[in-house]
């Protein structure tokens, strides 16, 4: 079931004359137990859309559905969303762990006897027992980040924004981000989620969706995407120093120099004999099918719309 269905989302700003078209036509879904990652270059619009999809900002044309409900017309949608925006952490820095919870249970329209009733559940959940009585301001940013979406998750959203959920966590904190993102889409929850860490994307993600100048460009299960950009591509290893020439050559053909005796490309099998030629006379090492990963995939699929755009 798409808990989201977001149909040809458009929005512009104007700042004096000038008109940016921030988000041009986007349409997007999350089902139920979905993990999508919305990637993009920074000022590809993702906030913007997600700002639309929250209700913070009306589009201009194109229509928000969750749960079958419009967030813009009915509030009682909203109930069912649950977003950690980047830059509104949506903590209250001087209260207590405890004491938000209290707060923004009430202001999500819940009792406070029902806040008391979940609360346990999440501390733990969350790894913040000991926590509990600490103002927030007193908490490492991991912490302050693991409260920011146990505070969304508190009333139970059935769809969970969550933008750049892991930006400046160490190691053990983006990881035990990870195992919380699984165990709510594990009870169901759909998470729409944004970073720049494309390895935390492909990890957590069902499907991938990437928007470039404020539209989308691709759309496709993780999985698949990689298994498409998977074995069409090759390193070569080699000794010996490239000329100017060749370098240029190699440029032509869209191969990158990774350092000194190591290129690769992605590109078809022919494109191989090509790089070969424009390698002589240097002495080939070693020729091996590139891994890629979804960084990879991402700086390809943006260079390929900006060719196919151009
Ligand atoms: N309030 C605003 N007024 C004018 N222009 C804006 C406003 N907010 C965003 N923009 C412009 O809209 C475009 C999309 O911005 P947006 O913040 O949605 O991108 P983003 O993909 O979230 O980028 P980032 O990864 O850097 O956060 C950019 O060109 C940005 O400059």
């Amino acid at each position: 079931m798409d808990v989201l269905q977001a149909t040809d989302l458009r929005k512009s700003y104007r700042a004096g004359k000038q008109v940016v078209e921030a988000v041009q036509g986007v349409s997007l879904s999350c089902r139920a137990g979905e993990v999508v990652a919305f990637l993009g270059a920074n000022g590809a619009g993702k906030t913007t859309t997600l700002k639309m999809l929250t209700g913070l900002i009306r589009p201009d044309s194109g229509s928000v559905r969750v749960c079958g409900g419009d967030p813009h017309v009915d509030a009682r949608v909203l109930e069912r969303i649950g977003a950690v925006l980047e830059g509104n952490r949506n903590t209250y820095w001087t209260l207590t762990v405890q004491e938000n919870f209290e707060y923004f249970g009430v202001l999500r329209g819940l009792t406070r006897a029902q806040v008391r009733r979940r609360v346990p559940g999440l501390l733990e959940e969350f790894s913040l027992g000991d926590k509990r009585h600490v103002p927030v301001q007193r908490l490492s940013r991991g912490m302050q980040q693991k409260l920011a979406i146990a505070l969304a998750v508190l009333p139970e959203p059935q769809l969970l924004l969550l933008d750049e959920p892991t930006l400046g966590l160490d190691v053990q904190a983006t990881l035990d981000m990870q195992a919380l993102v699984r165990s709510l889409v594990a009870r169901g929850c759909a998470v729409l989620l944004t970073t720049h860490q494309l390895d935390v994307a492909q990890k957590l993600s069902d499907r991938v969706v990437i928007m470039r100048r404020g539209q989308v460009v691709t759309e496709q299960p993780t999985r698949e995407l990689l298994r498409a950009y998977s074995g069409s591509g090759f390193e070569l290893r080699f000794d010996g120093l490239l000329s100017d020439a060749q370098r240029a050559a190699l440029r032509g053909l869209g191969v990158e120099e990774l350092e000194p005796g190591r290129v690769s490309y992605f590109g078809p099998g022919a494109l191989l004999y090509e790089v070969l030629d424009t390698l002589r006379p240097l002495e080939l090492r070693a020729v091996t099918p590139s891994e890629v990963d979804l960084a990879d995939v991402f700086l390809r699929v943006n260079r390929e719309a900006e060719v196919a755009y151009a």
